[in-house]
């Protein structure tokens, strides 16, 4: 079961669900969409632009006994985007998943995957452009409706509410491996060349090779060398 709050305005749908969970009023399938938000946030400690018009929506999944590591949560909130993301498209080819959770357009980014982690809650926020996207000085954007979709932010989110549902489900159920094979179907492909920014300011070039079964990302690198990486950022050359 779902059920979606829909605020005008807010500072950050995430902020508001994790205030939830930390204060008692943790529903698991809750979402809280807003038009637009005044301080959205975005992964490695970034500001995520938010004027009216595009999608800004969170919801809380609670952990259970048994379910696998919560950080592959990061990878059934990219399938399901994913999925919800290539129903709208009128030609939806040229879309890709880059790790851990970016929508790609022809190499331009098209949204961003937040999650938070407050005790047995996850809070998992969705920004997709849908009407507009920012100029980003390090990557290229893109929008759903400079692609030629005519999905609204509400239709958006109710579909991506029952996908979601539906790959939480099958993780619970069946484990990473049926959402870790979705997502390198849908991912750029083995060997793609690749920068990746370490969160300590490191970086690594290399080739991508796979997921690893916890869903970290497995590189190649010139040296013929084996990395596995975590967390950070990754740049497809
Ligand atoms: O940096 C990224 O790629 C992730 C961006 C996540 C943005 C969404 S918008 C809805 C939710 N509320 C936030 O403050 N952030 C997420």
């Amino acid at each position: 079961m779902t059920r979606t709050l829909h605020v005008p305005e807010t500072g950050s749908t995430n902020a508001d669900l994790r205030s939830f969970a930390r204060d008692g009023y943790g529903e698991h399938g809750l979402w809280l969409r807003a038009d637009r938000q005044t301080a959205g946030r975005g992964r490695e400690g970034r500001a995520w632009d938010s004027p009216v018009g595009n999608l800004y929506a969170s919801t809380l999944v609670r952990l259970a006994a048994g379910d696998p590591p919560a950080p592959t949560l990061a990878l059934v909130a990219a399938v399901a985007l994913e999925e919800t993301v290539r129903a709208a498209l009128p030609d939806a080819a040229a879309l890709r998943l880059k790790w851990p959770n970016d929508l790609l357009l022809d190499g331009a980014k098209l949204s961003g995957i937040l999650l938070e982690r407050v005790d047995e809650w996850v809070v998992i926020g969705f920004g997709v452009n849908v009407a507009h996207h920012p100029e980003l000085a390090d990557r290229a954007t893109t929008s759903l409706c400079a692609a030629g979709a005519t999905s609204d932010a509400a239709t958006l989110q109710s579909e991506l509410a029952a996908t979601l549902a539906h790959w939480h489900a099958r993780w619970r159920e069946e484990g990473l491996g049926p959402v870790a094979e979705r997502w390198r179907e849908r991912a750029h492909p083995p060997g793609t060349e690749l920068r990746a920014r370490l969160p300590d300011g490191g970086e690594w070039h290399g080739r991508y090779e796979t997921l690893d079964p916890g869903g970290a990302l497995v590189l190649r690198l010139a040296d013929g060398s084996r990395r596995v990486m975590h967390a950070g950022d990754i740049f497809l050359l």
